[in-house]
């Protein structure tokens, strides 16, 4: 392993017991009844590695019922630098504070690259068939992996939209084309980058969804690009025609904040037809994918968590699916008591129950 966790150690996290944790081993398993505390451990992990929750946004819910703060710890090896780091995060209700090597850091953006995760969990099926705030949620999360350069692309463009969508509630004409034009300078590098994800998810996703489903149903990925316009000056122009509209509405009405992205079977929305388990697959490949342009586009393994999602897919779909999974660093799995015979010899594994972790092997 030359990227993973060493340990960690943790306070009121969920429904957690309070627990130091030896984890260096390359492949981990979480074995438990449901509601044990299996995916608030995958949680916690990747809280170590983002500062943030991969289930919702308010980090209050993390914090065990009846207490008012929580404290992480985690422990990582990097053979690349040959030193290990350890992040600490505390949390109450008004704070939370993040740690690396004992150093305070201000902007999540800073410990972004430095434990490369990705989750595959319950909610990603909403890639599939929530809204397209889910489906931006994904674009970004493939996007900002690798790249800082388009995570403050991203945080301007916003910026930059609220300031313009103040300007349109109060109707003040003016200033509005200064806004635009810095909306579209913004914008173009976040589709740019965009349109270049999607080339490269279609050109293994409808070979991997016919693998794994064993069926020669042809899929593919549409981004729906909000700005279709070819360059920034078509775009100005666009957006001066609907200016009166968008007063009328106080809301800019066009660009990649609006953008999505459709999984086509021919010329119909797939969700409209598939199934349950083929949603499931389209949201694993989806994940998939952005492990292998990760990979392509930093050179780098991520740490991946995998939630027992896989078990929703019959036994030969599963393993098909997991011929396909990409190479990783670290791996955690989790699973119902049932699935035991799946789980690899040389793996560390350990039972979840009530909120304790407790050695089985390894
Ligand atoms: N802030 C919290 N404080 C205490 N307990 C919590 C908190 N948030 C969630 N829980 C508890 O954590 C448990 C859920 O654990 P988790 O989601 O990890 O289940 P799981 O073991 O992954 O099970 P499943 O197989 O059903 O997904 C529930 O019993 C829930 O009440």
């Amino acid at each position: 392993m030359t990227l993973g966790f060493t340990s960690v150690k943790f306070k009121n996290f969920r429904n957690l017991d309070e627990q130091e944790i030896d984890l260096s081993h390359k492949e981990v398993y979480l074995i438990g009844e449901n509601g044990q505390g299996k995916t608030n451990f995958l949680e916690l992990l990747y809280f170590l590695c983002y500062a943030s929750s991969f289930r919702n946004r308010n980090d209050k819910t993390l914090i065990r019922e009846g207490e008012n703060s929580l404290y992480l710890s985690g422990q990582f090896h990097h053979t690349s630098d040959f030193i290990s780091n350890r992040l600490d995060i505390s949390l109450d209700n008004h704070q939370k504070k993040i740690k690396l090597n004992g150093k305070s850091v201000t902007d999540r953006k800073d410990i972004l690259s430095n434990m490369p995760c990705i989750v595959f969990c319950h909610n990603d099926i909403y890639f599939v068939n929530g809204s397209p705030d889910k489906k931006r949620i994904y674009m970004d999360q493939c996007l900002s992996l690798h790249d800082s350069l388009y995570i403050n692309d991203l945080r301007q463009f916003r910026k930059i939209l609220k300031e313009r969508n103040f300007l349109l509630k109060k109707g003040e004409k003016s200033m509005l084309s200064v806004y635009t034009t810095q909306l579209i300078d913004k914008g173009f590098p976040i589709l740019e980058k965009r349109k270049t994800l999607f080339k490269f998810l279609n050109e293994k996703f409808p070979e991997y969804y016919k693998l794994v489903s064993g069926t020669d149903l042809d899929l593919k990925i549409l981004y729906n690009a909000s700005w279709k316009e070819i360059d920034k000056v078509q775009v100005f122009g666009m957006m001066e025609q609907k200016l009166e509209k968008e007063i009328q509405y106080g809301l800019t009405l066009s660009g990649p904040h609006r953008d999505s992205f459709t999984v086509m079977q021919d010329n119909k929305n797939f969700n409209d037809y598939a199934s349950t388990g083929q949603l499931r697959i389209v949201s694993l490949l989806l994940r998939i994918l952005q492990s292998e342009y990760y990979q392509e586009e930093s050179g780098r393994n991520p740490i991946l968590l995998v939630d027992d999602v896989l078990l929703e897919l019959d036994k030969d779909k599963r393993e098909r699916m997991m011929s396909l999974f990409p190479r990783y660093e670290q791996i955690f799995y989790t699973f119902l008591p049932g699935y035991k015979n799946e789980i690899s010899e040389n793996s560390l594994s350990f039972t979840v129950n009530k909120g304790k972790l407790e050695k089985k092997n390894g």
